[in-house]
């Protein structure tokens, strides 16, 4: 944990996020009103601010075009810490369009809706460019703004290319980013036809943070799936470049609402709150009026409520604040409308000219009286089809101190995992399971009430939003350092022209390659043939090189004899095969270094398990030579590919190799099992001994080139 409390100077941070934590309205030609933005993002943030010097970017939440406007704003933004973005026309494609037009149903495994061919100013492409070009003009004013050692703090799915321009513009910036929303399985990601676009972007950042282990687990399979890229402990590895994945489950600042809960003026909200619905039990739902949020499965289940229990009619209300949201996006008209059927469906046929079942309201409500309204309730009920968390069921369990009323809560919630214990948790698309869940929650003895909130208000007390943040940029701080270590470890690019330079200078030269992706036909597409062939851009190289007199070259692999004489039959060239088990000159003579007692009796036994798994695992091959044997999944699905590794290693170590002396690797998408024997660093020791002796060597090597894939725990060090 990094403490920065001590230091004299508090740690900058930058937040940035689509919205501001404060949405402007003009109310003259110079002059603005701020008022705190809703959304539960916004509520978290608001949360984590003290321990740093936080500067806050995004959208102020209107379009201004002109100048004196814009200075205007941005002045009053400013005494609040708040840096603006004017996305201007950019702005409906960006936010109404890709990021919740089609990224946001996405992510809440729901279909993005069919492209409008009728429309060519408004497509996917469309959509797509302007989604990065706001991502650009976020990154114009970060630069603008940022200071070297501050923390970039991205949030959420509106800013997906950030952390990718930002470390192309400097790659030293620490850059977190975190996802407010669920990730779905991959089968639903793949349908974006950006995916990996996007994937690889976030990607760029040091650390990347989920509301829970389902939606970071989904992410990285994700990435596995599409990218082909691996989880190791550290992180997703992507061509050396580590990225920390982790779960940062969000919070609430409780005491803001307890203390809210306090104040003379929301006491007295809740006396009236109290009297308007005397003799009646209230439901409350708080939600944005999103189709994520589950309200008419909330009202089909509270309909059957009432058609299932008579005496409850004129005993029960459900008070629904519908919070209006991205009222732009054609799906949230719809759901609107879908909405306001249901209301007057079930006010009519239940409700009487002194009462309503429900009471719905298309608005927002000020701060303090919502905490009335959690605090006065008896049930609060939240039907979401999938949510990031669900902060609204945190905030009423901050409320219910006195209370001790009952949360109903979707299991497809981010907050069902932290809050599962004390609430009664339903699948909303259950109407049946969310009728009796309404009428356990309504008649539940008042011990079991009380236990059930001790339990969720002590989580709510200790999960902060603050603790949140710190946990966050702790790791954030951690991770980078760690990552800059192992940077300096990699080792740096080929010098060209140095490399160049100093072989024309010289004069007896020794080259080391590699076989098996050093020499080999890349091979991308997964339909071609299985067939390992010399890549063709090499070969006239290679020969040049093989027939200069000046020049010896070596390749060193694993590989068996046969293949390696079948593809180096025409070269004047050295070969090692097996790993060096044996050498073959420029001659063709292969000799044999296999030590005489070496133990080949696990051989028969591991070549059935290495059928077992080829058969089974579509794509994957292996290769016999006499002292190895190889088994590649390297064109397989890698995540089912890796997962048969395991299982493969398992049944290799219960059985055929239990008790013998072998060496098994696990190299990059492979299972290695080797006879016991020396490293490819003493083979290339041999090698050199035998070239030196057979070419008579009047003049020393004065020029070594060695390239390949070594694995770090037997060769490098060796070599
Ligand atoms: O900014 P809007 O388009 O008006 O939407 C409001 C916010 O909605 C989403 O909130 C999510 O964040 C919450 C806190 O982590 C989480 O509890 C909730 O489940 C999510 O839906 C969205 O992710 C934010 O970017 C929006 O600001
Ligand atoms: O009239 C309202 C009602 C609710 N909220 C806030 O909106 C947030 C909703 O967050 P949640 O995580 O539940 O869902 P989101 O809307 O972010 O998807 C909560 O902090 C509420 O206090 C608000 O700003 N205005």
């Amino acid at each position: 944990m990094v403490s920065y409390e001590s230091c004299e100077k508090k740690q900058r941070l930058l937040v940035v996020a689509n919205r501001l934590p404060v949405s402007a309205k003009r109310t003259g030609e110079n002059s603005w009103s701020l008022a705190i933005s809703p959304g539960g993002l916004v509520s978290g943030l608001l949360g984590v601010a003290a321990e740093f010097e936080t500067k806050w970017v995004g959208w102020p939440g209107v379009d201004v075009y002109d100048v004196a406007g814009k200075n205007a704003l941005s002045k009053s933004l400013a005494e609040m810490e708040c840096i603006p973005v004017y996305l201007e026309e950019v702005f409906d494609q960006y936010y109404n369009g890709y990021c919740n037009g089609i990224l946001w149903p996405i992510l809440h495994h729901v279909e993005f809706p069919q492209e409008d061919h009728n429309d060519r100013n408004k497509t996917y492409q469309t959509q797509y460019d302007a989604y990065k070009k706001a991502n650009r003009m976020f990154l114009d004013v970060i630069i603008e703004n940022y200071e070297e050692g501050d923390f970039v703090w991205i949030h959420d799915y509106h800013l997906m290319f950030l952390p990718q321009y930002l470390k192309e513009y400097n790659k030293n910036i620490k850059v977190g980013w975190f996802l407010h929303s669920p990730f779905p399985s991959s089968e639903v990601f793949k349908t974006l036809p950006s995916r990996s676009e996007l994937l690889r972007s976030v990607l760029a950042a040091d650390l990347l943070g989920f509301h829970t282990y389902d939606f970071e687990s989904h992410f990285v399979s994700t990435c596995t799936r599409i990218l082909g890229v691996e989880r190791t402990h550290e992180g997703i590895v992507d061509h050396g470049k580590v990225t920390r994945v982790a779960v940062f489950p969000i919070g609430i600042d409780p005491n803001r609402f307890i203390k809210a809960c306090e104040l003379p003026e929301v006491r007295q909200q809740m006396t009236e709150l109290k009297e308007r619905f005397a003799g009646k039990k209230v439901i409350l739902g708080v939600d944005r009026l999103d189709m994520i949020k589950g309200i008419p499965h909330k009202y089909l289940g509270f309909e059957k409520f009432l058609e299932e229990n008579p005496d409850w009619r004129d005993k029960v209300v459900l008070v629904q604040i519908a919070v209006p949201t991205r009222n732009d996006v054609p799906e949230y008209q719809k759901v609107k409308d879908q909405v306001h059927g249901l209301v007057g469906r079930v006010n009519g046929r239940f409700g009487s000219v002194s009462s309503l079942p429900i009471h719905h309201l298309d608005c927002s409500v000020d701060f303090n009286f919502l905490c009335a309204l959690y605090a006065i309730a008896d049930v609060m009920l939240v039907t979401s089809l999938r949510d990031g968390m669900n902060l609204v069921s945190y905030e009423f369990i901050a409320c219910q101190e006195t209370k001790n009323g009952v949360l109903v809560l979707s299991e497809f919630a981010g907050a069902a995992q932290s809050l599962g214990a004390g609430a009664i948790l339903v699948n909303p698309r259950d109407v049946t399971k969310v009728s009796s869940a309404i009428k356990e929650a309504l008649i539940m003895p008042a011990e079991e009430r009380d236990e059930r909130h001790r339990v969720n208000f002590q989580y709510v007390k200790i999960h902060t939003a603050k603790k949140w943040g710190d946990d966050f940029i702790s790791e954030l701080h951690a991770t980078f350092s760690e990552s800059n270590m192992k940077i300096k470890k990699i080792p740096l690019g080929l010098p060209q022209q140095d490399v160049v330079q100093r072989y024309s200078k010289s004069n007896n030269r020794l080259i080391i390659l590699g076989f098996f992706g050093t020499l080999t036909e890349p091979m991308n597409n997964q339909n071609e043939e299985l067939d390992v062939r010399l890549n063709p851009e090499l070969e006239e190289t290679l020969k040049a090189l093989c027939n200069d007199p000046k020049t010896t070259v070596v390749v060193l692999s694993r590989s068996g004899r046969n293949i390696l004489d079948k593809i180096f039959g025409e070269y004047n060239i050295w070969l090692a095969a097996e790993n060096g088990m044996f050498m073959r000159d420029t001659t063709g003579e292969w000799v044999t270094n296999i030590p005489k007692n070496l133990n080949l009796d696990w051989v028969d036994d591991t070549k059935n398990v290495f059928k077992y798994f080829t058969d089974r695992t579509p794509r994957s091959f292996f290769e016999e030579s006499e002292t190895s044997l190889v088994w590649n999944y390297e064109y397989a699905d890698v995540k089912f590919g890796k997962a048969q590794a395991r299982d493969m290693f398992q049944h290799l170590w219960a059985g055929p190799i239990s008790n013998e002396s072998v060496d098994v690797v696990r190299g990059n998408h492979s299972v290695e099992v080797h006879a016991m024997s020396e490293s490819k660093g003493a083979a290339i020791g041999r090698i050199l001994g035998e070239i030196v002796h057979k070419s008579a060597l009047t003049t020393p090597i004065d020029y070594v080139f060695c390239s390949g894939y070594f694995l770090e725990k037997v060769e490098l060090n060796t070599i």
